[in-house]
């Protein structure tokens, strides 16, 4: 789901209303939300000066000084340290043409001074409101699923969130290289702030499937997103995840097996960004 700072064409206001008599006639409605054009959302409720200055906010932390910069630099993405700065070497076949912040906000928020001076206050201010934002979406989900609209929400979806603050330099020879791999990300659902410069690309869309998207490197830039990263806290090691038994039935069997909120997390981690979706690993 994207958020973009500047107006686009493919805008379209959600109407909740015509959604739900739209699934009501199909029985199919997930599928419908999604075509609707869910995937790019304006009515979110999140101010645009937020978004803005989320948006300065990275370009600040990654436009430092390297020294300055240096402090934050760590290859770990687990959850402690709470916030680290990396380069995109970590566990794909191609590095990316793009400098990460990763901050863990929730369900642990790193307390003030783990968080780099320059953009810590938006960093708070902009994952309460993604936080809030997730609630509406997952109640949404969970309608379009014809559960109860505080199913997903219950079911611990709304608690962990990463947040990505992603910087990708201009490139000179941006044929020879990728911003970021294609991959699926291994989370229910992302949030996607982008700034004007664009390159995201959607490869696949289907009904709650795990949509396939890399990014090109560009000449122009530096292209600058935040990414939102909603999911089970993996420090909920113990708690399984497997479909969803309300929407299982003899028509309808599984069609993944249970595992671990630990066994796939580290499966998803070890398999790092390869293209092949963590999902589907665990089909039956
Ligand atoms: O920068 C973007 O637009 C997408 C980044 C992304 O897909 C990711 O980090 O998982
Ligand atoms: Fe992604």
């Amino acid at each position: 789901m994207a958020l973009n700072t500047t107006p686009s064409v493919t805008e379209l206001d959600y109407d909740r209303q015509a959604e739900f008599k739209a699934f009501d006639e199909t029985k199919a409605g997930v599928k419908g939300l999604v075509d609707a054009g869910i995937t790019e959302i304006v009515n979110h409720g999140i101010p645009s000066s937020v978004l803005e200055e989320m948006i300065e906010g990275v370009r600040g932390f990654h436009e430092q000084d390297t020294e300055v910069k240096k402090q934050w630099y760590n290859m770990s993405f687990r959850e402690k340290p709470p916030v680290v700065f990396h380069s995109n070497f970590y566990n794909a076949p191609v590095p990316g043409w793009r400098d990460t912040l990763i901050c863990h906000m929730a369900p642990n928020p790193p307390n003030h001074h783990e968080m780099p001076p320059i953009c810590r206050e938006i960093l708070m201010k902009y994952s309460d409101e993604v936080q809030k934002l997730s609630v509406r979406i997952l109640e949404l989900f969970s309608e379009a699923l014809g559960l109860n609209p505080s199913h997903l929400v219950e079911m611990g979806y709304a608690e962990g969130l990463s947040m990505l603050g992603i910087y990708y330099p201009p490139c000179p020879q941006p044929e020879l290289t990728i911003g970021s791999q294609k991959h699926t990300d291994s989370t229910l659902f992302t949030i996607l702030l982008q700034d004007h410069i664009g390159g995201l690309q959607l490869l696949t869309n289907g009904k709650f499937e795990c949509a396939s998207h890399r990014v090109l490197s560009k000449k122009v830039g530096p292209r600058i997103s935040v990414a939102s990263f909603l999911r089970v806290p993996s420090t909920q090691s113990y708690k399984v995840i497997e479909p969803i038994k309300e929407l299982l039935s003899e028509e309808n069997p599984a069609k993944y097996r249970s595992t671990t909120m630990e066994e796939f997390t580290k499966y998803s981690m070890a398999k790092g960004l390869n293209g092949v979706p963590t999902t589907l690993h665990y089909q039956i």
